[in-house]
């Protein structure tokens, strides 16, 4: 379950006692001398007694693996204060600029660079400057961090060099030469450039100690995949579930109705690369199916994501596979309503409720006309059965799909990083929402014969998810029904809404249809007591705690603030997602934790990389602060505080069981 530190040792029982003791021989092995223990707890408090890390929260990354890793590697503009810190009075703005373009992306950079030098010899000036350049602004961005720590951070091949540069002593006078003789060396055998390299990469994991990725890594954008292979290499992280993450999750476990889903979205995002290149998907009996069964259809066109015009072929193709896989989705979506009755979603079986001699439908009390239609495989005496081919389509592509390695490996780490919600260093970060009803109380919702709500609700959520992933060759039970409730129910945390209108969306002309009511809990967010109240509900402190949001795009363009509640609960969905950035006005936000205190920083418009390069690093983010702290915030304060402290009052008892008699 989501995160609580304890230290699982009972000291009042009898069999606490045992244990105890079992584990102090067992940690005796490793510190088998009063020395190493003393060293040990020396080492640990003074830890705790360091500054705490920085922690970077992004969400709703939908893909945009370009904008993503621009915001990682300057660390949401981190990396520049950095620079303008320590050389503000000696370099000039674009020099700074040109300097932190370096640090995001070195490999460009230093062929740029090189390709416009006039000679070696000023190639080789101009590295000489960058790698001192470089070494004092990794000892200024490192000092709050254990020589140890920044000594993992380092690129492997050169720790030895970097720390003899970066621990300098008696400068002035006997070892300059010493010094100036290692630069010389690394430039005369040719290993500048790796060294620049492996330092800007070590700066960018400086700036960051932990990140927090607060849900949505998945769909509408072109490279989730590329996000994910960054993710797992990236030095320390966790995930908040998004109910898109948890519906590639479903379809990995199983759940053939959140495979539908995912190829949907695909199809109308153009993004099929993703399931068959990217994934290893094969998409060719879904192709087969469509082309006999569809044909051109306005509402189901791809929406463009580039200015280069499809293809028409192309755009027909996706179109037809577009219609071919809504309709597989839809009919599977009844049976799983029948079967759970108490997900009360039987509004939702729109292909019962349609009049098929008139082309209308009746839904939520009102009849609406049906246009663009695509119902070929639809029998009007049984409209949610599929036909043997469809049933046969979406087999093999589960199938396929399960078997996809990259996907196996992806979907394993969303597991095992993520959660449903995260309590960290005393807030509760969630992509979605907790639901509660009009007047701020928690919604129950029932679940095989149980009623659950508040937190409880969540933890019984994420505990079936995880069963249904443990189980990928169930396809129909309730822990796999259950995870695509999570993408679309009245009660999912990462829903919020109370239905999802997609039938509507794509055959229903009259837009008020399209209307998602979303749950109270979004205007009672800006409450302060209802978040306290929510803090509570999580064992967090309602003072000194915040909620950390995302799934709901801010409309900064119409005047909505981030930071409502009175800087309690913070949004941070603003918008990686380029579909989106019409509505929200900017390019995304993030959050930046350190021990100063809570800033927000608003992206403006992500420059690309090459405008990076060329032209200097953008300045254009803007950060409001959220949460000054009265007093500097030191690791002790801290989730890893609290853990280290438990490491030392063991140590301390091996200590007296063991060497003080
Ligand atoms: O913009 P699209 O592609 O029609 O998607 C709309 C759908 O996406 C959702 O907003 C869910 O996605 P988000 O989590 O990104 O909001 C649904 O509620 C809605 O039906
Ligand atoms: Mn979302």
């Amino acid at each position: 379950m989501a995160n609580s530190i304890g230290n699982g040792f009972n000291e009042g029982a009898g069999k606490g006692r045992d244990m105890t003791s079992r584990y102090l021989d067992l940690l005796s092995d490793k510190f088998d001398s009063e020395e190493k223990v003393v060293t040990e707890i020396i080492n640990l408090e003074s830890i705790l007694d360091l500054p705490k890390g920085t922690e970077h929260f992004v969400s709703d990354l939908h893909g945009e693996f370009q904008a993503f890793q621009h915001v990682l590697r300057n660390g949401s503009g981190n990396v520049r204060v950095k620079i303008h810190d320590v050389f503000k009075h000696r370099m000039t703005e674009n020099e700074i600029s040109d300097f932190a373009a370096l640090v995001y992306y070195p490999e460009e950079k230093l062929k740029l660079v090189k390709d416009q030098m006039a000679s070696k010899q000023a190639l080789n000036e101009w590295h000489r400057t960058k790698i001192h350049h470089m070494i004092e602004l990794i000892s200024y961005a490192s000092s709050k961090y254990t020589r140890s720590k920044l000594r993992k951070a380092l690129p492997k091949q050169f720790v030895y060099i970097i720390e003899e540069l970066l621990y300098k002593s008696d400068e002035d006078t006997n070892k300059k030469s010493y010094y100036e003789t290692i630069v010389d060396k690394i430039i005369a055998l040719g290993q500048a450039e790796k060294l620049i390299t492996g330092l800007s990469y070590t700066t960018q994991r400086l700036v960051v100690d932990h990140l927090h990725v607060v849900g949505d890594i998945y769909d509408r954008g072109p490279e989730p995949d590329k996000i994910m292979d960054t993710l797992i290499d990236y030095h320390s992280l966790d995930i908040q579930w998004g109910n898109h993450d948890v519906l590639w999750i479903g379809a990995y476990a199983g759940s053939k109705v959140c495979l539908a889903n995912i190829i949907r979205i695909c199809a109308r995002y153009d993004n099929l690369d993703i399931i068959e290149d990217a994934y290893g998907i094969n998409l060719r009996p879904l192709l087969n199916l469509a082309e006999k069964y569809y044909d051109d259809n306005p509402q189901f066109h791809p929406k463009q994501h580039s200015d280069i015009a499809l293809p028409e072929q192309e755009k027909l193709q996706i179109t037809k596979i577009h219609q071919a896989i809504a309709m597989i989705q839809f009919k599977l979506e009844a049976p799983i309503i029948k079967r759970r009755p108490y997900f009360d979603m039987d509004e939702r079986l729109v292909l019962e409720k349609v009049d098929y001699d008139n082309q209308k439908i009746t839904v939520y009390g009102k009849t609406y006309s049906l246009q663009h239609t695509c119902f070929s495989t639809v029998d009007p005496d049984d409209p949610t059965r599929l036909l043997e081919e469809e049933a046969e389509v979406i087999d093999k592509l589960l199938l396929s799909l399960q078997q996809s390695e990259k996907l196996k490996r992806h979907m394993n780490f969303l597991m095992k990083k993520g959660n449903l919600y995260l309590k960290y260093n005393g807030n509760l970060l969630i992509h979605g929402c907790i639901p509660v009803d009009e007047n701020g109380d928690m919604e129950a919702m029932e679940i095989d014969g149980s009623v659950y709500k508040g937190r409880e609700l969540l933890d019984k959520f994420e505990y079936y998810l995880r069963k249904s992933f443990s189980n990928i060759e169930q396809t129909d039970d309730l822990a796999t029904d259950l995870v695509w409730y999570l993408w679309t129910g009245k009660y999912s945390s990462l829903f919020g809404k109370r239905a999802m209108t997609t039938f509507e969306r794509y055959f229903i002309a009259d837009k008020s249809s399209h209307k998602e009511e979303k749950n109270p809990y979004y205007h009672l967010r800006e409450d302060v007591e209802m978040c306290q109240k929510m803090l509570e509900e999580f064992d967090l402190d309602p003072v000194s705690g915040h909620i950390i949001n995302g799934h709901t795009p801010i409309k900064e363009r119409d005047g909505e603030n981030p930071i409502k509640a009175n800087g309690k609960m913070i949004v941070i969905d603003g918008g990686f997602s380029k579909a989106y950035q019409k509505t929200t006005g900017i390019a995304g936000y993030t959050l930046l934790f350190n021990s100063y205190g809570m800033q927000l920083v608003a992206h403006q418009h992500f420059n690309s990389k090459e405008n990076v390069l060329k032209h200097g690093a953008d300045a254009l983010s803007v950060r409001r602060v959220v949460d000054e702290e009265v007093e500097r915030k030191k690791i002790k304060d801290t989730n890893i505080g609290i853990r280290l402290q438990e490491e030392i009052d063991m140590l301390q008892k091996l200590m007296s069981y063991r060497y003080i008699r």
